[in-house]
């Protein structure tokens, strides 16, 4: 798939364009980009997903991000967009007049715009779908789509996984929430309490949720295996910085600089202080029966 890092760097041809953060790439913005590619079908024009990165709201709210950069661009792919305009979102960006922003999208010469019915853009949030119909013929607003009652939203998947709640975030999201990351060294206690531990290293400002959980890992190879994450302070043993380390069960091996892709399965427990290492280590024991029965033959 083809990415630009401005709407000027791409070829002057007509395209289909939606526009969004898509942080996460729950169910509701999988529906819009069903939408958009049936518009590029229509009018047989590349699809384009108009996106920001960091995610809007992370950069005016400081929350944190669901997915990195690279992750909505494999996502965007899979879900068949043939490009993508990735703009940096900046200080200065967000406070461009809308006028500024329509110009900018003028430059992908748009036959259709796909955006939720809840999509502003420019200084002020002052730009809505009525100014995009000054851009394109066609102007399609998505109705904000939802499961069971409850709206999709990027916000809702964050307070479902801030509460280490990542049933409620699969559900949203249509998929296991998934962190990528680069194995680092960690203190090697895990070895001494017979549980080896990958210290995960993920881009600064990537939720994770905190807690004990039921995952599977994915190595860079393809091989995969079934595991236990802990994400949190390590009370047990005085930890005070946030680490995400997972314990792979039937693997014993490297993979110190190796990325692994972890994707949380099931919430086992919050994370406790033990009186001793001993406590720790019989409660990793049920732990992990516990995630081999929650896992069953997942990888
Ligand atoms: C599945 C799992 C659950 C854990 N639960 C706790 C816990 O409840 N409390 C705690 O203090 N540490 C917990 N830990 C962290 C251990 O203290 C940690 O793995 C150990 O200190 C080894 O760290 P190291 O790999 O940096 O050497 C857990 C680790 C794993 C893999
Ligand atoms: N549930 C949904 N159904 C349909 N369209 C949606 C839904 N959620 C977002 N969209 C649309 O998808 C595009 C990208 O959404 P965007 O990531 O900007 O916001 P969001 O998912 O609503 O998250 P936030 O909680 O940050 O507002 C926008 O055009 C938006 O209006």
């Amino acid at each position: 798939m083809n990415t630009y890092v401005s709407p000027g760097q791409r070829p002057d041809t007509e395209t289909v364009v939606a526009i969004g953060s898509f942080d996460g790439m729950h169910l509701g913005h999988q529906a819009l980009i069903a939408q958009l590619t049936d518009r590029s079908r229509h009018y047989r024009v590349p699809s384009v997903v108009y996106t920001f990165d960091p995610p809007t709201r992370v950069l005016m709210q400081g929350v944190e991000f669901l997915s990195t950069l690279p992750e909505k661009l494999e996502l965007l792919s899979r879900y068949g967009v043939d490009e993508t305009v990735a703009v940096p979102f900046t200080p200065e960006f967000a406070a461009r007049p809308k006028e500024e922003f329509l110009n900018d999208l003028r430059l992908l010469r748009p036959r259709a715009i796909v955006v939720g019915e809840d999509f502003h853009f420019g200084r002020g949030r002052a730009g809505s779908a009525a100014d995009l119909r000054t851009v394109a013929p066609e102007v399609r607003v998505v109705p904000i789509h939802g499961v069971g009652g409850e709206d999709i939203k990027s916000t809702r998947i964050r307070e479902y996984l801030r509460a280490g709640d990542v049933s409620g975030a699969r559900r949203l999201l249509g998929r296991s929430y998934e962190a990528l990351g680069v194995v680092v060294q960690g203190d090697q206690l895990g070895r001494t309490l017979g549980y080896p531990t990958a210290n995960i290293r993920v881009p600064e400002g990537k939720a994770l949720p905190p807690g004990v959980f039921a995952v599977t890992a994915t190595g860079p190879q393809g091989e995969s295996w079934r595991g236990m994450a802990n994400v949190g302070l390590r009370p047990t043993v005085n930890g005070h910085e946030r680490r995400f380390e997972v314990n792979l069960f039937d693997f014993s091996g490297d993979l110190y600089g190796q990325e692994l892709r972890v994707k949380f399965h099931t919430r086992l427990r919050g994370e406790q202080k033990f009186g001793g290492l001993d406590a720790l280590k019989a409660q990793l024991a049920q732990d992990e029966q516990a995630a081999r029965s929650a896992l069953g033959g997942a990888k």
